[in-house]
C-alpha cells in the first residue's frame, strides 16, 4: 500500500506518517523543507519519542520523501497510484499543492483504475472538502467526471500535541501518547482504508467541533492570555491560576453549546475538558506559546475555535460567554513581530480600529454583543 503525505511536519511526521507505517503503508513525504526532505531520502526511517510519565521511542520505517517544488513529476507519478494521499500542512498551504494533487490524479485516469481517498489532516471544519474545491479547480468537467468513482475527499479530525522540535536530528519528534484520529466514511469509495488506530464515524460534525472547541478552543486562550504574561511556554501559563481558572470557565462555555447541539453525554464531556487541561499541562513536553498562538487572523475566523463556539452560544442562549470573549480579546492584542498574521492584525487594529478587525477577519459587525463584550475586555488587560 502507499500512501503520499504532504507536509513532513510536527504532525505529519509525529503523527500522521507514524500512524499509516504502522498500518502497512509505505508512506512518501512532500515537503519544501530541503533538510528534512534529503534526511527522509537518505535515512527512510526516523524516531518518535512518546514523552509521558514514561518515554517510549518508536522507528517510524518505510519511509522516503520528495521535494515539493523540484519534483512536481514524481509527486505526480506516485499520486497516479497511491491509495491513500494526507496533508498536514496548514490550512493556507492547502490551495498552493492542490495543482499537484490535481495533476497526479488526471494521470491516474489512465494508469490506475484503483479508488484513491484524499484526507486533510488539519484543524479546521471541512478540510478535505475544502481542499477538494481546489484541487477540482484545476480539473475539467470531463476529468471531475471520470474521477468521481476513483476519488473520495474524506473529511477527519486530527488529535495530538506535537510542538515545535529542536533537536540535533532534523527527523527526530517529540509527541505526547495520546492520539485521536476520527476520519468520516460517507465519501468512502469501495472498502474503508486500512488505517491502524482510526476511528471512522459516519458524521464527522460532532466529533470536528469537539476536537476543535475544546482542544484548541483552550489551548488557543492558555496561549493568547500567557503571551499577554510573558510565558514562554503552554506548561508555565497553565501554573498560573488565573489563566487556568479563564481557561476551564471558557471550555465550560464551549462545553454548554457541544452538550446543547450534539447532545453529548455532560458527565463525559466533563471529563474529555478535564483530560484535555491534563495534556495541556505534560511536564515532558515544551510547547511554546507563540507556536500555539500561530496565525491569529485564521483562529480568528467566523468557523474557527474562538469566534464559532462564541457566536454559537450567544444563538442558543441569548448571553454572551464572557470567558472566550475574554480569549477573543487576548488575541487581538497578540502582537507578535515573528508571526506574518500577527503584525498584519495589528497593522489592520491600527488602520481600522479593533471593530474593522473583527469585521474583516470574523465576520462580527461592531454592534453585535459579542464585539461589545470583547471591545470591553480588551480594556481590562
Ligand atoms: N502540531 C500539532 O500539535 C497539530 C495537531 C493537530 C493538527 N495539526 C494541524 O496540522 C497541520 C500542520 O501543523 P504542524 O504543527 O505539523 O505544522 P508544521 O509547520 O510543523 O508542518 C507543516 C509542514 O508543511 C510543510 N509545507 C509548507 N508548504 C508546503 C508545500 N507547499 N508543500 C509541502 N509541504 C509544505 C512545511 O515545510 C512543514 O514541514 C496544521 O493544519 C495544524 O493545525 C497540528
Ligand atoms: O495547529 P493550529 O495552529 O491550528 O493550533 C495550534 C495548536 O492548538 C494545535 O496544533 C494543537 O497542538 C493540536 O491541534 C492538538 O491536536
Amino acid at each position: 500500500m502507499l500512501a503520499v503525505h504532504f507536509g513532513a511536519g510536527n504532525i505529519g511526521r509525529g503523527f500522521i506518517g507514524s500512524l499509516l507505517s504502522q498500518s502497512g503503508y509505505d508512506v512518501v513525504f512532500v515537503d519544501v523543507n530541503d533538510k528534512v526532505v534529503q534526511a527522509l531520502q537518505q535515512r527512510g526511517q526516523y524516531e518518535v519519542i512518546i514523552a509521558g510519565e514514561t518515554t517510549e521511542t518508536q522507528v517510524v520505517r518505510h519511509v522516503s520523501a520528495l521535494h515539493s517544488q523540484h519534483q512536481r513529476n514524481e509527486i505526480i507519478d506516485q499520486i497516479a497510484r497511491a491509495d491513500l494521499v494526507t496533508t498536514a500542512v496548514g490550512p493556507n498551504v492547502l490551495p498552493l499543492i492542490s495543482q499537484t494533487i490535481a495533476e497526479g490524479l488526471q494521470k491516474r485516469i489512465t494508469v490506475c483504475s484503483q479508488p484513491v481517498h484524499v484526507i486533510a489532516c488539519e484543524n479546521m471544519i471541512g478540510g478535505s472538502e475544502y481542499l477538494k474545491k481546489y484541487v477540482w479547480e484545476h480539473l475539467s468537467e470531463q476529468e471531475q467526471a471520470s474521477l468521481k468513482d476513483k476519488c473520495a475527499f474524506l473529511n477527519c479530525a486530527v488529535d495530538r500535541i506535537v510542538p515545535n522540535q529542536s533537536h540535533d536530528d532534523p527527523l527526530t519528534v517529540v509527541v505526547e501518547p495520546f492520539f485521536e484520529w476520527v476520519i468520516e466514511t460517507k465519501e468512502v469509495i469501495g472498502d474503508i482504508p486500512h488505517m491502524i488506530g482510526a476511528h471512522f464515524v459516519d458524521d464527522l460534525q460532532p466529533y470536528i467541533e469537539r476536537k476543535l472547541f475544546t482542544v484548541n478552543t483552550g489551548h488557543a486562550i492558555v496561549a493568547y492570555l500567557g503571551y499577554r504574561k510573558k510565558y514562554e511556554t503552554i506548561h508555565q501559563a497553565m501554573a498560573d491560576g488565573d489563566i487556568l481558572s479563564d481557561v476551564t470557565n471558557a471550555l465550560r462555555e464551549s462545553g454548554r453549546v457541544l452538550v446543547h447541539q450534539y447532545g453529548w453525554n455532560e458527565a463525559e464531556h466533563q471529563a474529555y475538558i478535564e483530560k484535555i487541561v491534563q495534556r495541556f499541562v505534560n511536564p515532558s513536553m515544551t510547547d511554546e506559546v507563540t507556536r500555539v498562538a500561530r496565525s491569529p487572523i485564521r483562529k480568528l475566523g467566523p468557523n474557527d475555535r474562538l469566534i464559532r463556539p462564541a457566536m454559537k452560544y450567544y444563538e442558543c442562549f441569548g448571553e454572551v460567554p464572557t470567558s472566550l470573549a475574554k480569549g477573543i480579546a487576548a488575541l487581538l492584542l497578540f502582537d507578535y513581530e515573528g508571526d506574518e498574521e500577527a503584525v498584519q492584525l495589528q497593522q489592520t487594529i491600527k488602520e481600522s480600529g479593533v471593530e474593522g478587525a473583527l469585521e474583516t477577519y470574523a465576520k462580527l459587525p461592531s454592534d453585535h454583543p459579542l464585539a461589545v463584550e470583547i471591545k470591553k475586555q480588551m480594556l481590562y488587560m
